[in-house]
Protein backbone atom coordinates (compact mmCIF):
# COMPACT_ATOMS: atom_id res chain seq x y z
CA UNK A 1 0.00 0.00 0.00
CA UNK A 2 1.24 3.46 -1.06
CA UNK A 3 3.19 5.53 1.83
CA UNK A 4 0.87 8.09 1.42
CA UNK A 5 -2.39 5.95 1.85
CA UNK A 6 -0.68 4.45 4.80
CA UNK A 7 0.28 7.29 6.44
CA UNK A 8 -3.83 9.27 5.68
CA UNK A 9 -5.55 6.01 7.60
CA UNK A 10 -2.96 5.99 10.52
CA UNK A 11 -3.88 10.37 10.57
CA UNK A 12 -7.57 9.06 10.24
CA UNK A 13 -6.92 6.24 13.08
CA UNK A 14 -5.39 8.34 15.41
CA UNK A 15 -7.14 11.64 14.26
CA UNK A 16 -3.86 12.87 14.91
CA UNK A 17 -1.61 15.42 12.09
CA UNK A 18 1.37 15.00 14.71
CA UNK A 19 4.57 13.29 14.34
CA UNK A 20 6.59 13.06 17.59
CA UNK A 21 10.09 13.66 16.81
CA UNK A 22 12.64 11.81 18.52
CA UNK A 23 15.66 13.42 19.36
CA UNK A 24 17.24 11.97 22.74
CA UNK A 25 19.49 14.23 23.77
CA UNK A 26 21.50 12.35 26.85
CA UNK A 27 21.72 15.66 29.11
CA UNK A 28 17.91 15.84 29.39
CA UNK A 29 16.93 12.34 29.74
CA UNK A 30 15.40 11.97 33.24
CA UNK A 31 18.06 10.45 35.70
CA UNK A 32 16.32 7.64 36.75
CA UNK A 33 17.09 6.59 33.66
CA UNK A 34 20.86 7.59 33.23
CA UNK A 35 22.02 6.82 36.66
CA UNK A 36 20.31 2.83 35.92
CA UNK A 37 22.18 2.55 32.96
CA UNK A 38 25.43 4.18 34.25
CA UNK A 39 25.19 1.58 37.45
CA UNK A 40 24.99 -1.34 35.54
CA UNK A 41 27.42 -0.58 32.25
CA UNK A 42 29.44 2.19 33.60
CA UNK A 43 29.98 5.29 31.71
CA UNK A 44 29.93 3.50 28.18
CA UNK A 45 28.26 3.61 25.03
CA UNK A 46 26.30 0.33 26.10
CA UNK A 47 24.95 2.59 28.92
CA UNK A 48 24.11 5.19 26.47
CA UNK A 49 22.47 2.67 24.48
CA UNK A 50 20.22 1.53 27.43
CA UNK A 51 19.36 5.21 28.61
CA UNK A 52 18.30 6.02 24.66
CA UNK A 53 16.03 2.87 24.29
CA UNK A 54 14.57 2.85 27.54
CA UNK A 55 13.83 6.40 27.26
CA UNK A 56 11.85 6.25 23.83
CA UNK A 57 10.46 3.34 24.52
CA UNK A 58 8.58 5.21 27.73
CA UNK A 59 7.68 8.12 24.83
CA UNK A 60 6.40 5.57 22.86
CA UNK A 61 4.40 3.97 25.06
CA UNK A 62 2.72 7.40 25.82
CA UNK A 63 2.40 9.25 23.10
CA UNK A 64 1.43 5.95 20.56
CA UNK A 65 -2.40 6.72 20.68
CA UNK A 66 -2.03 10.45 19.78
CA UNK A 67 -0.08 10.45 16.42
CA UNK A 68 0.11 8.87 13.73
CA UNK A 69 4.07 8.76 13.83
CA UNK A 70 7.69 8.93 15.30
CA UNK A 71 10.53 10.79 13.83
CA UNK A 72 13.80 9.73 14.92
CA UNK A 73 16.93 12.39 13.89
CA UNK A 74 19.66 9.92 12.94
CA UNK A 75 22.23 12.42 14.17
CA UNK A 76 20.94 11.89 17.74
CA UNK A 77 22.24 8.15 17.09
CA UNK A 78 24.83 7.95 14.70
CA UNK A 79 26.77 10.46 17.23
CA UNK A 80 27.47 7.20 19.34
CA UNK A 81 28.58 4.84 16.73
CA UNK A 82 27.54 1.29 16.25
CA UNK A 83 25.83 1.34 19.60
CA UNK A 84 24.30 4.64 18.87
CA UNK A 85 22.55 2.77 15.76
CA UNK A 86 21.41 0.26 17.53
CA UNK A 87 19.63 2.36 20.06
CA UNK A 88 18.03 3.53 16.54
CA UNK A 89 17.12 0.27 15.05
CA UNK A 90 15.88 -1.31 18.30
CA UNK A 91 13.92 2.29 18.54
CA UNK A 92 12.39 1.75 15.14
CA UNK A 93 10.64 -1.34 15.94
CA UNK A 94 10.00 -0.93 19.03
CA UNK A 95 7.47 1.99 17.80
CA UNK A 96 6.93 -0.46 14.24
CA UNK A 97 5.12 -3.13 16.88
CA UNK A 98 2.98 -0.32 18.78
CA UNK A 99 1.49 0.53 15.44
CA UNK A 100 3.56 4.27 14.39
CA UNK A 101 4.75 4.77 11.32
CA UNK A 102 8.30 5.80 11.25
CA UNK A 103 9.83 8.65 9.65
CA UNK A 104 13.97 8.39 9.51
CA UNK A 105 14.89 12.14 9.58
CA UNK A 106 18.81 11.06 7.83
CA UNK A 107 19.01 13.52 5.62
CA UNK A 108 20.59 11.63 2.78
CA UNK A 109 21.56 11.67 -0.90
CA UNK A 110 24.26 11.55 -3.06
CA UNK A 111 25.28 10.78 -6.78
CA UNK A 112 22.79 8.59 -8.48
CA UNK A 113 24.98 5.16 -7.94
CA UNK A 114 25.65 6.08 -4.10
CA UNK A 115 21.79 7.28 -3.48
CA UNK A 116 20.89 3.71 -4.28
CA UNK A 117 22.91 2.27 -1.72
CA UNK A 118 21.31 5.02 0.52
CA UNK A 119 17.81 3.83 -0.69
CA UNK A 120 18.50 0.42 -0.15
CA UNK A 121 20.11 0.74 3.36
CA UNK A 122 17.79 3.32 4.80
CA UNK A 123 13.84 2.38 3.11
CA UNK A 124 14.49 -0.75 0.96
CA UNK A 125 16.62 -3.93 0.89
CA UNK A 126 20.53 -3.91 0.94
CA UNK A 127 21.70 -7.28 -1.41
CA UNK A 128 24.59 -9.44 -0.53
CA UNK A 129 26.08 -12.42 -1.37
CA UNK A 130 23.17 -12.92 -4.08
CA UNK A 131 20.37 -12.02 -1.17
CA UNK A 132 17.91 -9.48 0.15
CA UNK A 133 17.95 -10.92 4.07
CA UNK A 134 17.66 -7.39 5.39
CA UNK A 135 14.79 -4.83 4.86
CA UNK A 136 14.66 -1.53 6.61
CA UNK A 137 11.85 -1.25 9.09
CA UNK A 138 11.57 2.85 7.96
CA UNK A 139 8.41 4.28 6.45
CA UNK A 140 10.03 6.82 4.82
CA UNK A 141 13.42 9.12 4.51
CA UNK A 142 14.26 12.82 4.69
CA UNK A 143 16.35 13.19 1.28
CA UNK A 144 18.37 16.20 0.24
CA UNK A 145 17.33 17.84 -3.02
CA UNK A 146 20.34 19.08 -4.17
CA UNK A 147 22.21 16.85 -6.44
CA UNK A 148 19.23 16.79 -9.00
CA UNK A 149 17.02 13.94 -10.07
CA UNK A 150 19.72 11.30 -10.55
CA UNK A 151 19.87 11.52 -6.90
CA UNK A 152 16.27 11.67 -5.85
CA UNK A 153 15.35 8.90 -8.77
CA UNK A 154 16.98 5.57 -6.63
CA UNK A 155 14.77 6.85 -4.21
CA UNK A 156 11.46 7.47 -5.63
CA UNK A 157 12.00 3.70 -7.09
CA UNK A 158 12.75 2.84 -3.71
CA UNK A 159 9.37 3.78 -2.68
CA UNK A 160 7.35 2.34 -5.45
CA UNK A 161 9.34 -1.07 -4.75
CA UNK A 162 8.56 -1.14 -1.07
CA UNK A 163 5.89 1.51 -0.55
CA UNK A 164 8.08 3.84 1.29
CA UNK A 165 7.88 7.49 1.29
CA UNK A 166 10.32 10.28 1.16
CA UNK A 167 10.31 14.45 2.53
CA UNK A 168 12.76 16.00 -0.03
CA UNK A 169 13.89 19.74 1.91
CA UNK A 170 12.47 22.14 -0.01
CA UNK A 171 11.63 25.16 2.61
CA UNK A 172 13.89 24.02 6.00
CA UNK A 173 12.40 25.66 9.37
CA UNK A 174 16.24 27.15 10.52
CA UNK A 175 16.64 31.08 10.40
CA UNK A 176 19.26 31.52 8.06
CA UNK A 177 17.12 28.73 5.23
CA UNK A 178 16.59 31.86 3.21
CA UNK A 179 20.22 32.01 2.43
CA UNK A 180 19.93 29.70 -0.39
CA UNK A 181 16.54 28.67 -1.03
CA UNK A 182 15.42 32.57 -1.40
CA UNK A 183 17.51 33.47 -3.88
CA UNK A 184 15.94 34.42 -7.47
CA UNK A 185 16.71 32.53 -10.22
CA UNK A 186 14.45 33.70 -13.17
CA UNK A 187 12.26 35.45 -10.77
CA UNK A 188 11.05 32.33 -9.36
CA UNK A 189 12.75 31.16 -5.60
CA UNK A 190 14.98 28.00 -5.22
CA UNK A 191 12.31 26.87 -2.71
CA UNK A 192 9.56 27.32 -5.81
CA UNK A 193 11.38 25.76 -8.07
CA UNK A 194 12.56 22.73 -6.04
CA UNK A 195 8.43 22.71 -5.17
CA UNK A 196 8.22 21.81 -9.09
CA UNK A 197 10.71 19.33 -9.29
CA UNK A 198 8.93 17.56 -6.25
CA UNK A 199 5.93 17.42 -7.92
CA UNK A 200 6.97 16.07 -11.19
CA UNK A 201 9.54 13.42 -9.08
CA UNK A 202 6.14 12.82 -7.03
CA UNK A 203 3.96 11.95 -10.09
CA UNK A 204 5.00 8.11 -10.45
CA UNK A 205 4.02 7.41 -6.90
CA UNK A 206 0.58 8.66 -6.32
CA UNK A 207 -1.92 6.71 -3.81
CA UNK A 208 -5.35 6.24 -4.29
CA UNK A 209 -6.07 9.04 -1.81
CA UNK A 210 -4.46 11.16 -4.05
CA UNK A 211 -1.62 12.08 -2.64
CA UNK A 212 2.28 11.21 -3.53
CA UNK A 213 4.84 9.00 -1.83
CA UNK A 214 7.21 11.71 -2.67
CA UNK A 215 6.58 14.41 -0.33
CA UNK A 216 8.30 17.92 1.00
CA UNK A 217 10.03 19.30 4.19
CA UNK A 218 8.37 22.72 4.75
CA UNK A 219 8.80 24.48 8.26
CA UNK A 220 5.93 25.88 10.50
CA UNK A 221 8.26 29.15 10.97
CA UNK A 222 7.16 29.87 7.00
CA UNK A 223 3.62 30.48 6.89
CA UNK A 224 3.54 32.92 3.87
CA UNK A 225 5.83 30.12 2.00
CA UNK A 226 3.47 27.24 2.83
CA UNK A 227 0.66 28.49 1.10
CA UNK A 228 2.54 29.16 -1.64
CA UNK A 229 4.44 25.66 -1.63
CA UNK A 230 0.83 24.48 -0.94
CA UNK A 231 -0.12 25.76 -4.50
CA UNK A 232 2.49 24.33 -6.19
CA UNK A 233 3.10 20.63 -4.69
CA UNK A 234 -0.70 19.76 -4.69
CA UNK A 235 -0.36 15.45 -4.05
CA UNK A 236 2.57 16.02 -2.00
CA UNK A 237 2.50 15.79 1.71
CA UNK A 238 4.28 18.20 3.72
CA UNK A 239 6.32 16.85 6.69
CA UNK A 240 6.31 20.11 9.07
CA UNK A 241 8.72 20.57 11.58
CA UNK A 242 9.16 23.80 13.94
CA UNK A 243 6.05 23.35 15.99
CA UNK A 244 6.67 24.54 19.85
CA UNK A 245 10.63 24.63 20.62
CA UNK A 246 11.37 26.64 16.92
CA UNK A 247 8.34 28.81 17.51
CA UNK A 248 5.60 27.48 15.16
CA UNK A 249 1.88 27.45 16.06
CA UNK A 250 -1.34 25.77 15.25
CA UNK A 251 -2.08 28.64 13.32
CA UNK A 252 1.68 28.69 11.42
CA UNK A 253 0.65 25.21 10.11
CA UNK A 254 -2.95 26.05 8.79
CA UNK A 255 -1.18 27.03 5.56
CA UNK A 256 0.70 23.68 4.90
CA UNK A 257 -2.68 21.67 4.78
CA UNK A 258 -5.17 21.31 1.66
CA UNK A 259 -8.89 22.29 1.91
CA UNK A 260 -9.72 18.30 2.67
CA UNK A 261 -8.17 18.27 5.67
CA UNK A 262 -5.11 16.14 4.75
CA UNK A 263 -1.81 17.17 3.51
CA UNK A 264 0.49 18.11 6.64
CA UNK A 265 2.20 16.23 9.10
CA UNK A 266 3.36 18.14 11.74
CA UNK A 267 6.49 17.54 13.94
CA UNK A 268 7.46 18.57 17.44
CA UNK A 269 10.51 16.90 19.48
CA UNK A 270 11.38 18.60 22.05
CA UNK A 271 8.21 20.40 23.13
CA UNK A 272 6.69 16.72 23.51
CA UNK A 273 9.90 14.78 25.10
CA UNK A 274 11.14 16.81 26.98
CA UNK A 275 7.93 18.48 28.08
CA UNK A 276 8.40 17.30 31.68
CA UNK A 277 10.90 19.86 32.31
CA UNK A 278 8.62 22.90 31.79
CA UNK A 279 6.85 24.02 34.54
CA UNK A 280 3.08 23.55 32.90
CA UNK A 281 3.11 20.31 32.61
CA UNK A 282 3.72 16.94 35.07
CA UNK A 283 7.15 16.27 36.18
CA UNK A 284 6.90 12.46 35.24
CA UNK A 285 8.43 12.26 31.49
CA UNK A 286 5.61 9.75 30.06
CA UNK A 287 2.92 11.74 31.49
CA UNK A 288 4.21 15.22 30.39
CA UNK A 289 4.34 14.13 26.61
CA UNK A 290 1.40 12.69 26.79
CA UNK A 291 -0.11 15.82 28.08
CA UNK A 292 1.77 17.69 25.33
CA UNK A 293 1.15 15.34 22.46
CA UNK A 294 -2.79 15.48 23.46
CA UNK A 295 -2.72 19.53 23.50
CA UNK A 296 -0.67 20.07 20.47
CA UNK A 297 -3.11 17.69 18.50
CA UNK A 298 -6.36 19.41 20.38
CA UNK A 299 -4.70 22.47 18.90
CA UNK A 300 -3.98 21.48 15.03
CA UNK A 301 -7.36 19.68 14.77
CA UNK A 302 -9.35 23.32 16.29
CA UNK A 303 -7.28 25.13 13.75
CA UNK A 304 -8.18 23.17 11.34
CA UNK A 305 -11.87 22.77 12.48
CA UNK A 306 -12.09 26.56 12.47
CA UNK A 307 -10.80 27.02 9.10
CA UNK A 308 -13.48 25.13 7.87
CA UNK A 309 -10.38 22.40 6.49
CA UNK A 310 -11.31 19.48 9.44
CA UNK A 311 -11.47 15.87 7.61
CA UNK A 312 -13.47 14.39 10.52
O1 LIG B 1 13.71 22.18 8.27
C1 LIG B 1 13.90 21.35 9.16
C2 LIG B 1 14.18 20.03 8.91
C3 LIG B 1 14.32 19.16 9.96
N1 LIG B 1 14.21 19.58 11.24
C4 LIG B 1 14.34 18.57 12.32
O2 LIG B 1 13.08 18.49 13.02
C5 LIG B 1 13.30 18.38 14.41
C6 LIG B 1 12.77 19.60 15.12
O3 LIG B 1 12.96 19.49 16.51
P1 LIG B 1 12.27 20.47 17.58
O4 LIG B 1 12.84 20.02 18.89
O5 LIG B 1 10.79 20.27 17.49
O6 LIG B 1 12.68 21.85 17.23
C7 LIG B 1 14.80 18.18 14.58
O7 LIG B 1 15.04 16.79 14.52
C8 LIG B 1 15.40 18.85 13.37
O8 LIG B 1 16.63 18.26 13.01
C9 LIG B 1 13.94 20.89 11.50
O9 LIG B 1 13.82 21.33 12.67
N2 LIG B 1 13.78 21.74 10.44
Amino acid sequence: MNFADRLMDKIDEKQSHVCVGLDPRLNQIPTEITDKAVVEYGTTLEAVYHSILEFNKGIIDAIADYAPAVKPQMAFYEQYGHWGVKAFEDTVAYAKKAGLLVINDAKRNDIGSTAQAYADGHLGSPKFWGEQKLESNSDSLTVTPYLGSDGINPFVETCRDYDKGIFVLVKTSNPSSHELQDLESGGVKIYEQMAQLVSKWGEEVVGTRGYSAVGAVVGATYPEEAAKLRDIMKKSYFLVPGYGAQGGTAEDVLASFNDDGYGAIINSSRGIIFAYQKEEYSNDYQEAAKEAVVEMKDNINKALTDADKISW
